[in-house]
């Protein structure tokens, strides 16, 4: 965490109500530039609402987000993607009937800047984004493949695929090893510590703990919409009241373990 400088995000009491429950009540968040932070929490505590929110897909009740600077909190999505935001989500979210290639051509052309509709055309620079996102999460051999035919790890490596296809400066992944067998989790976890080497930002919302505390330099834990715990991976199974809200105690043994071996136990 840098202490000086401007922040690359910086969320102020985000507020987020669907009538009169606050899935976000009043979370703040302050990220840097190269940083990897982490958000858990138990089911239904806020965490892909405050996203959705930061993200533009849905508007905030209450709050403020700037963005490099500038202030985004009622933008949508697609000017905030423009920007530099770029996001998957928890479940599959692409053209089923169109090929890989073409799904990520199309986050590439609408990703980056304002594109005309009707007169949709591939450019150069489209085309060498396209390549180089495909190449980039190991999918260029199935380029040509239809989305409807590819297995789960292949859809999130084409979520992950179609956001650094934008260019972006942020990635937020939300869940990007939800319903991924061990060997799989440790291929997702390889390629987000090369977009870190890469310079890119990400925040990542995951329940698999050994993935949130192996890859975060900073961890959150949200429930009932704020924010319960903000610090280190080293601390968050130290906390009473993590503990009791999300972990429990076998949890909490499990990773304490983590961390005294170094290597993954839970
Ligand atoms: N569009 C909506 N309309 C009404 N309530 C909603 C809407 N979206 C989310 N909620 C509610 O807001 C709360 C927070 O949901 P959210 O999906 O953000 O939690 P989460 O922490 O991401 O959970 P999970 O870990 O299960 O994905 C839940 O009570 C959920 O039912």
């Amino acid at each position: 965490m840098t202490d000086g400088g401007q922040a690359l995000l910086d969320c102020d009491n985000v507020v987020k109500r669907f009538g009169s429950l606050a899935a976000v009540d009043g979370m703040s968040l302050t990220v840097w530039e190269g940083e990897i932070v982490g958000i858990g929490g138990p089911n239904g505590a806020g965490k892909t609402t405050f996203f959705d929110v930061v993200t533009g897909i849905t508007p905030a009740t209450g709050g403020r987000v700037h963005f490099s600077g500038q202030e985004i909190t009622a933008m949508g999505a697609d000017r905030i993607c423009q920007l530099g935001m770029a996001r998957t989500f928890q479940l599959n979210a692409a053209f089923e009937s169109l090929t890989v290639r073409e799904n990520i051509d199309i986050a590439a052309y609408f990703g980056k800047g304002k594109r005309p509709v009707p007169s949709f055309s591939l450019g150069k620079d489209v085309r060498a984004q396209t390549e180089e996102a495909l190449a980039f999460v190991g999918l260029s051999n199935k380029a040509d493949e239809t989305v409807a035919q590819l297995p789960v790890l292949d859809r999130k490596l084409l979520m992950i695929a179609g956001a650094i296809a934008t260019k972006p400066k942020i990635l937020f992944l939300d869940e990007p090893v939800g319903g991924l067998n061990a060997t799989e989790i440790d291929h997702i976890m390889e390629l987000v510590l090369k977009l870190k080497q890469e310079g890119l930002t990400v925040v990542l919302i995951e329940h698999v703990m050994r993935f949130l505390l192996a890859l975060s330099s900073r961890v959150l834990i949200m429930h009932h919409g704020k924010k319960i715990f903000e610090g280190l991976p080293s601390q968050v199974a130290e906390d009473p009241v993590v503990v009791e809200t999300y972990l429990g105690e076998g949890t909490q043994k499990r990773l304490k373990t983590f961390f005294a071996e170094g290597e993954a136990q839970t």
